[in-house]
């Protein structure tokens, strides 16, 4: 599926503190409060895109802090100005990789909730090792998630979601096993307009009449 163009942000708008590079990132990660204007319970998504998940979540949840992390400079500038425009002071946006976040920054149990929403699926199986849900970042989410923290996972591609779940299996056989319970299953949401969707791929996934697959996976201990 290819990506609609960006809108232009405004040259001189002032994104300090709302869109961060890796290196503004809270290190240690104890002080990761200081990124919003109050410490509240923390989600992440990986791959904000255009950031309409963020728009959507910091508005339904101010009981919560939410970064996005997006590794494309534009789309992560885009979703920064709109949180802006929209004075939310629970949501930030780092553009990095969000992998690396994760392996070298987020610590134990300090999340309550990992999103990952339509993933790029990287369709050759050469490339597969690419995909962001891979082994590695799998136990970083485990790892990350507090107690009854949440995974929330939605592709349009079922052999990505099958294949994932096959990974998922594959680490709670083994050991060190992954502290994860699921998938557990979740309804379509109701859509009535535009920005109504969960995320920019869901919206276009649905409007071409074309299949969701989601899940949540709750961590063990909650
Ligand atoms: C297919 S888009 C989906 C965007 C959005 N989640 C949605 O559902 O509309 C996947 C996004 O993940 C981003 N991405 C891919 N790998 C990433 C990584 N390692 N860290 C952060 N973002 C990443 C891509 O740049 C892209 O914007």
């Amino acid at each position: 599926m290819g990506r609609r163009a960006v809108r232009n942000v405004h040259e001189g708008l002032d994104l300090t503190g709302k869109l961060l590079s890796f290196d503004d990132l809270p290190n240690p990660w104890e002080n990761a409060a200081s990124l919003f204007d109050v410490d509240r319970p923390l989600e992440i998504e990986v791959g904000s895109g255009k950031g309409l998940f963020l728009r959507r979540a910091t508005a339904a949840n101010p009981e919560h802090n939410f970064l996005g992390i997006e590794v494309a400079f534009k789309y992560a500038r885009f979703a920064a100005a709109n949180l802006l425009r929209d004075g939310r002071t629970n949501g930030v946006i780092a553009a990095c990789d969000a992998l690396r976040v994760f392996r070298e920054l987020v610590p134990d149990a300090s999340l309550e909730a990992v999103h990952v929403y339509f993933p790029d699926p990287w369709w050759k199986a050469r490339h597969r090792k690419r995909r962001v849900l891979n082994e590695a970042f799998l136990a970083d989410v485990g790892r990350t998630l507090r107690p009854g923290g949440v995974l929330h996972f939605w592709t349009d591609v079922e052999e990505y979601y099958v294949s994932t779940l096959e990974i998922i299996d594959a680490m709670r056989a083994a050991s060190p096993r992954l502290p994860l319970t699921g998938p557990h299953p979740v309804e379509e949401p109701e859509s009535e307009h535009d920005l109504d969707f969960h995320t920019h791929f869901e919206r276009r996934t649905r409007k071409n009449g074309e299949p969701v697959y989601r899940s949540e996976f709750v961590k063990l201990g909650g």
